[in-house]
This record gives structure tokens, sequence and C-alpha cells, in this order.
């Protein structure tokens, strides 16, 4: 009777897992510990695909990168307290990136927690939290399982995607009910991310501007990757026949050789366009506001789709915004622009074909550079062959100058193939992203990494490793932070602060785990080790050496440095 008594009864571990699942959530990255330990068993047990990470905010980069690729919320498990706080910079990120993604935590319980009576890993986690995501939610009963994963599906998915927080106390895991009341406590989410249907005046008044247009621009943000509407977006690039500039991670909506492209006229296009589209992007730092020398002297005038209503007049007004989702609005533009649409007069495109021209002979110079020790261009004329030769492979990049020579070096053939630092310019996001992406994909991971900037989350290399995924590691070692040529200005002993140990074997930090590890000195040596990684299909890290007087501080952003104006010693 008691065994009968136990088969009809459920519990929230079991509530928490049959949620995910029916919301055909099939992953979770994250970290085990008390209160989750069994939760990660029993997930994986149950079928799921777990992930286990050696430091939660690489399993929230993770998440956070599962869900722009797949448009389901990517799950980051974490325990309480300091798991939490690991996991809150990924949650951010998330957020501040328009990416889907679940922190879901363990927490201790309420009545300790709101009476600060010291317990383990005490932490409000909940309130801590709200600044940070989207939306955030604690779940006390079972029975609010279902209702708890559903809303966090819908507040991460619906609008603007973000990162969602959802607060579980230890307590709930081990609560039972009554198996058949479970199941119909759970929720299948009903479209999840309704789409938005624009006000057909605006489409008219966004239409009537771009027809009057003499030099207009599309610009492709991550939201145009991230609405996966790949097909209407190519078609009104190529039906308006207007110059394009794709953002960084829509690199690939359409290939980056595309004679639309106007990327390598980037400053030249910025300055004399007079009417922009904006396609899920936002005129924030990366775009200067929108205003200043970088958009010339003259006026422009924007047409702005964005999924959220309060982006439009964020930094300059809009004087056609459309509001909706990118496929929706897209489609009502190409049904408005019929098929006999005048294409942008010749002496736009041609004097943007004429710079472009310029700039790529001179660009393809520096790429074939022997320098040795190698310097960035050389590295990246070597990669770039290689992503050319395989452009369904994933591409993931961070650093300073290995981010910003790599973005404008390494062309992209393929919606959403490539992952980098986003609107927070965060750096750590490099071993979280390539993980999701092998696992989201199965695909080649080709991680171009700063040496900074892989410190932040090389232990993961062992998470590659065990989960032997596809991923090729190019770490660019210049010796330091920017650059590795900083001296000591004490005179001390110390090492400057933005230098690292000389000559670094980061190679060897894959051998240590099984994986494959080669030192690169020139780009024949990259190209072949990174085609045989790909082959391969092994974990694999590439130490490239690159000249350390090679770049700049901070890359193109150096001028965010505050200047220093006292000289007083
Ligand atoms: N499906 C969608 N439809 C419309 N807008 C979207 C959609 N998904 C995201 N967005 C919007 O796309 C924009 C992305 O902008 P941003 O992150 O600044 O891109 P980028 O950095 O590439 O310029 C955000 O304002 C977001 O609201
Ligand atoms: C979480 C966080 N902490 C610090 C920083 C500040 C920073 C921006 S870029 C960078 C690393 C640059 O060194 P790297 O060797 O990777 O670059 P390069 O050789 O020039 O390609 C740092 C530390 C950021 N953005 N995020």
């Amino acid at each position: 009777v008691v065994e009968q008594q136990q088969e009809q009864l459920t519990d929230g571990f079991h509530l928490v897992i049959d949620a995910l699942k029916l919301n055909d959530i099939d992953t979770i990255f994250g970290l085990p510990g008390i209160p989750i330990t069994d939760l990660t068993r029993l997930a994986q047990a149950e079928g799921m695909r777990v992930i286990s990470f050696r430091h939660e905010q690489n399993a929230g980069h993770a998440a956070a990168a599962a869900g722009f690729l797949t448009q389901k919320p990517g799950i980051c498990l974490t325990v309480s307290a300091p798991g939490f706080l690991n996991g809150l910079t990924a949650l951010a990120n998330a957020t501040v990136n328009c990416f889907p993604m679940i922190l879901i935590s363990g927490s201790s319980e309420r009545e300790i927690v709101d009476l600060a009576q010291g317990d383990y890993e005490e932490m409000d986690q909940l309130n801590a939290a709200k600044p940070f995501c989207k939306a955030a939610f604690r779940v006390l009963h079972a029975q609010d399982i279902g209702i708890g994963i559903a809303r966090a599906i819908r507040a991460a998915c619906s609008g603007r995607p973000g990162g969602v927080y959802l607060d579980l106390p230890a307590k709930l895991f081990s609560q039972t009910m009554e198996a058949e009341a479970g199941r119909r406590s759970l929720v299948k989410v009903q479209d999840p991310a309704p789409r938005q249907l624009p006000a057909p005046d605006t489409v008219a008044r966004a239409l009537e501007l771009l027809k009057g247009a003499k030099r207009p621009l599309i610009l492709l943000g991550k939201g145009a990757a991230y609405a996966q509407a790949d097909t209407e977006i190519r078609e009104l690039v190529e039906r308006s026949g207007i110059p394009y500039l794709p953002m960084s991670m829509a690199k690939g909506l359409l290939p980056d050789t595309h004679v639309q492209s106007a990327a390598a006229a980037r400053s030249y296009v910025l300055a004399e366009a007079d009417v922009v589209v904006l396609v899920g992007a936002r005129l924030n730092w990366l775009l200067s506001h929108g205003k200043g020398k970088t958009w010339g002297a003259e006026p422009k005038k924007f047409i702005q789709i964005d999924i959220s209503p309060t982006e439009i007049d964020s930094n300059v007004p809009i004087s056609a915004p459309l509001v909706g989702d990118i496929g929706s609005c897209v489609s009502a533009l190409l049904a408005g622009m019929g098929s006999g649409w005048q294409k942008p007069p010749a002496e736009w495109t041609g004097a943007i074909a004429q710079r472009k021209d310029k700039n790529l002979s001179k660009m393809a110079q520096t790429l074939e550079s022997k320098a040795f020790p190698m310097n960035f261009h050389g590295a990246l004329g070597a990669i770039r062959k290689v992503v050319q030769e395989r452009p369904d492979a994933i591409v993931v990049n961070e650093g300073a100058n290995t981010l910003d020579f790599a973005r404008s070096i390494v062309d992209m053939y393929e919606p959403r193939k490539r992952l980098d630092v986003g609107t927070w310019g965060v750096m750590g996001i490099g071993m979280g992203f390539a993980v999701a992406a092998a696992v989201t994909t199965g695909k080649p991971v080709i991680a171009i990494e700063g040496d900074s900037a892989f410190g932040f989350s090389g232990m993961e290399v062992e998470t590659i490793c065990r989960y032997q995924l596809p991923v090729c590691i190019v770490i660019f070692n210049n010796n330091g932070v920017y650059k590795g040529t900083d001296v000591n200005q004490t005179g001390g002993a110390d090492p400057a602060p933005t230098v690292f140990v000389k000559d670094a074997r980061y190679d060897l930090m894959m051998t240590a785990f099984g994986g494959h590890g080669v030192t690169a000195t020139t780009p024949d040596e990259l190209g072949r080790a990174m085609r045989e990684a790909i082959a391969s299909g092994r974990p694999t890290l590439i130490n490239a050496v690159i000249d350390e007087t090679a770049g700049t501080e901070s890359g193109r952003i150096t001028n965010l440095n505050p200047t220093r104006a006292a000289t007083k010693k």
C-alpha cells in the first residue's frame, strides 16, 4: 500500500524537471551543490542534458548564448548566494543584450532570511536579482512550480527578450503532492513570443520616407539575427538595393562578401547617409548614440524597427518608428514596397563601392603579413581563410585588439555564426559561449580569444574536454592585457599591472585535460592547426604567439579611457 501511495505522489524535484521538459527545454547549464545537486542528478536521469561547469558565470553565459541561438530561454542552474551571485553577471549581460535566459537558483528558507537569522548561504536573492533582469519570481509551493516556470519562460521570450530570475527555496524540492494533481498543475506556454504586427500607418510613413531617400542605409543589429527572419531581411536588402551595415552579431545575415555590404566603407556611409533604417539595432555607444561626427554634419532621418516601444527616441528623434517584431515589420515593408521599388541613385552606391574597394585592397595587403612574431593581421588573415572554408563553424570572439580586428577581418557567411562581447563589451563570455554553441548546434566552434579575455573563463577548458566538444580555441598570446610591453612605473620588482608571464604555454592547459594543445608562431602553422582541429572535432587549444608590441591599449575604444589631468606625483 505504501509503495502504491508513493507512486501516486510527485515532488518539487520532479515537477521542476517535468515543467521544463513540457516546454521543450532539454538542456541545463549549471554547477551542482546544496540545495540543487539532486536536481541536477534527477534531471540527467530523466533524459535532460546537464552541462556542469567550473564557475557559474560561464554556465550563465552559456545559457544566454543558447537563448540567442535557439529563441528558447537558456537555463542556468546554481546553488544559493555565492553561486547565484556568480550567475548574476551573466543574467545582467543577457538582459543588456536581449538574450532570453532563466537563472534558476536554490535559496535559503524565507523564514530565516526574512529574520536575518543567519542561514547557510543566506541571501535575499529575489530582491538582489531584480535590478539586473527583466523579471524575477519565487515559488514557495510545489503546486505553483508549473505556473512559476511558465511565467519565467514567457517573461524571458516575449517582447524584448532578456534575463529572468527564478528563486526556488531548498524546502520546495522535497514538498510532495498527488502525482495527477501535479501533472495538472504544469503549464505548457502557448506562443511565448507572440508576433507583434506594426500599425499599417507606421509602415506607410516609413516607406514614404524611404522612397524619398537619396542616400539610404540599412543597419542590421543583433536583434535582426535573433529574430530568425533571415529570408525577409535578405529580401528587404536585395529588393530595395539599399546598402547595409551589419553590427558584429548580425554579420552573416547576408554574407559579408555581399555586393551591398557597406562594412568596408562604414565611416563613409554613417556620415553620408540621409535616411537610416535601424533593424534590431540600438543607437547606443556602439553607434555613437546616433549623433556627433560619426554621423556627419547633415541631419539624418531614422526609421527604427524594434519590438520595444520605449527604445524609440532613446538617443535621437526617430522620424518613422515601426514597433513590432522584426519578421512582421519587414514583411509589412516588403508588402508595401511592391515589385517596382526604385533602387538608390548610382551616385550613392557607386561612391560606396569605390571606398569599399580601396579599403579592402588596403586590408588585403596587411592580411598577408609574414611578420615574425605574428601580428594581429597576419594571424587573423589565416583564421579568415579557415572560416571561409567552413562557413558552418561558429565563431566566438573576445579581447580588445583581438576583438576589434577580428570583427572586420573575419567574414561571416551565415546568420547567427558570430557570438561576441556584445553591447556590454564584457570579457569572460568566451568559453561559456563556446560550450553553448557546440552543445546547441553540434557545429565546429572557433573561439578567437585575447589572452587576457581567455583568462576569465579558461578553467572551462576542462569542461570542454570532459564533454569532448568540437571547440578550437585560438589564444592571441601577446603576454598581457592589450599588449605585453607595459613597464613597471615604480621601478620596483613587481611586473606592470597589465603584463603576464612571458611566453606562457596556454596549450599545456588543454593537454592537461586530454585535449590537443599546440603552439603556432606563423600564420601557416595557425591555419594548419585549425584545419586539423576542425577535421578531428577534438578539443584543441592553439597558443598563437603574437608580437607583444602589436595593437593598441583597449583596441578601438582607447578613447573611452579617462585622461589624467594632474601630473602631481
Ligand atoms: N524579435 C525582435 N523583433 C524586433 N526587435 C527585436 C527583436 N529581438 C530583439 N529586438 C531588439 O533588437 C535590439 C538589439 O539591439 P542591440 O543589442 O543594440 O543590437 P546591436 O548591438 O547589434 O546593434 C533591441 O533594441 C531589441 O529590443
Ligand atoms: C569583466 C570585464 N573585466 C574587464 C574588462 C576590461 C577589458 C576590456 S578588453 C580586456 C582584455 C584585453 O586583453 P586581451 O589580451 O584579451 O586583448 P588583446 O590582446 O588586445 O586582444 C579587458 C580586461 C571588461 N571589458 N570586462
